[in-house]
């Protein structure tokens, strides 16, 4: 059980967080350092978590970014931690690195950019290779091509948007995708019933799906089977979507005409049809502060009031404050704890103010509100019911200090 006379709150940074983000956490409330012991919150990008030992005091993991597949999110679920992350706030940086991207491809940029470099002699002799070498790297136009996007969510839709208003054709493929998303989805966008044919009818194809089970190696030999002749493919989710080995056999036949992708590895370096980037997707300012900004934000609620808004293994709970004692509880989604939870309350005598139950998979989060301080002992109670995960007692700070 996390300690509830803690005042200061311990945050652990694992990667360079921006400083317009770490500076929202306030210095009466958090200490921030890179080399924390029992850390109570840890800040993190593409750090690798899942060898990592994550101490018992942790009580919430903040990815300022998207993607959480180097966090062992499992291991947090059954500690009752929550991985929060900033879905949208890099989304714009990405788009932009995709059109960047399918123009290089497009226009044969790389391959063009190597051919300047090499030139020899003087001004006159450059200018005849130029005009004589240029036409080996003719491109294409976009308008009028089609882009195949999979994964409609927060930088799928971006992509969509630009790539109408450049006049391409776009197919989606989302089978889960959000209701949000869909309302926000331009109308001009086709749908596609199965990824084969998403992946049959486009001239691109950009993949913009979180790494998980369910999408590990999504492109592998048989759709790569299914793509047109010199297709572009695009992928800046993460490397292990796609199958490499197929990637490189698609090249071989002539299927894939560029894969470009943000990470790099032994088997694509130097293969002249691939352009890999280091990883650039959100790195820029805007994208960097926007991340460190949300995701302290989201913190801050957190550890003040169990508010719980954007985590991969959470419900999203928030209930405004309308009395100053607050407990918050994480346990598992199974029948009659909620019940056993109010009997605790009820034993002591407490009054129930305010309360809010959701569940999401088997993880199911319960905030509530009471009229009078709860003593430690209802805490302790609380925590000792089989399936409770963890428990948080968050009066407002004037009463935390009687504690
Ligand atoms: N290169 C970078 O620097 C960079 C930056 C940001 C995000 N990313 C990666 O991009 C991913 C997507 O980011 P986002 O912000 O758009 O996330 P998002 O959660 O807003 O969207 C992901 C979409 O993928 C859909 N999806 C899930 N499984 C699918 C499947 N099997 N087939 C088709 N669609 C599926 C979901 O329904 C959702 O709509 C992140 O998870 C991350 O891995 C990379
Ligand atoms: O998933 C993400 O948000 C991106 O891959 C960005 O990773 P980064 O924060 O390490 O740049």
């Amino acid at each position: 059980m996390p300690d509830m006379t803690r005042q200061i709150f311990k945050v652990l940074t694992l990667n360079a967080i921006a400083a317009v983000g770490l500076k929202r956490l306030p210095p009466e409330l958090f200490q921030i350092g890179q080399d924390m012991t029992d850390p109570d919150v840890v800040l993190v990008r593409s750090h690798n978590m899942h060898d990592m030992h994550i101490p018992e005091s942790v009580i919430a993991i903040g990815r300022a970014g998207a993607g959480t597949n180097n966090i062992p999110v499992n291991r947090m679920n059954a500690r009752g931690v929550p991985v929060f992350n900033t879905p949208g706030a890099n989304a714009n940086a990405v788009k932009e690195l995709v059109l960047a991207g399918m123009l290089m491809a497009s226009r044969n940029l790389i391959p063009a950019l190597r051919f300047v470099d090499n030139l020899e002699g003087d001004d006159q002799t450059l200018h005849e290779q130029v005009e004589a070498g240029k036409k080996q790297f003719s491109g294409m136009e976009l308008p009028g091509r089609t882009l195949g996007i999979v994964g409609l969510g927060k930088i799928g839709r971006l992509l969509a948007d630009a790539t109408l208003k450049l006049g391409m054709k776009v197919l989606g493929y989302d089978p889960k995708i959000t209701v949000e998303s869909a309302w926000s989805l331009s109308a001009e966008v086709q749908k596609a019933h199965q990824i084969e044919d998403l992946v049959r009818r486009s001239h691109f194809i950009s993949l913009h799906v979180p790494l998980n089970d369910s999408t590990r190696h999504l492109i592998d030999h048989d759709l790569v089977a299914c793509m047109q002749k010199n297709t572009i493919l695009l992928n800046f989710s993460r490397d292990a979507i796609v199958d490499e080995d197929a990637i490189l056999m698609g090249i071989e036949n002539g299927t894939i005409k560029y894969y470009v992708c943000d990470f790099p590895s032994r088997k694509l370096q130097h293969q002249p049809a691939v352009i890999t980037l280091p990883h650039l997707g959100a790195s820029t300012q805007e994208a960097e502060e926007n991340c460190a900004m949300m995701i302290a934000d989201q913190i801050i609620d957190y550890v003040q009031n169990g508010n719980i808004l954007h985590t991969v293994n959470f419900p999203d709970v928030t209930m405004e404050r309308e009395s100053p004692f607050r407990i918050a509880v994480a346990n598992a989604n199974v029948p009659n704890l909620l019940g056993q939870i109010s009997t605790c309350m009820a034993n002591a005598g407490l009054n129930i103010h305010n309360m809010v139950n959701k569940s999401r998979g088997e993880m199911a989060y319960t905030l509530v509100d009471t009229d009078n301080p709860v003593p430690a002992e209802t805490i302790t109670a609380i925590a000792g019911i089989s399936g409770v995960l963890m428990v948080r007692y968050l009066p407002e700070p004037s009463f935390k200090a009687n504690l």
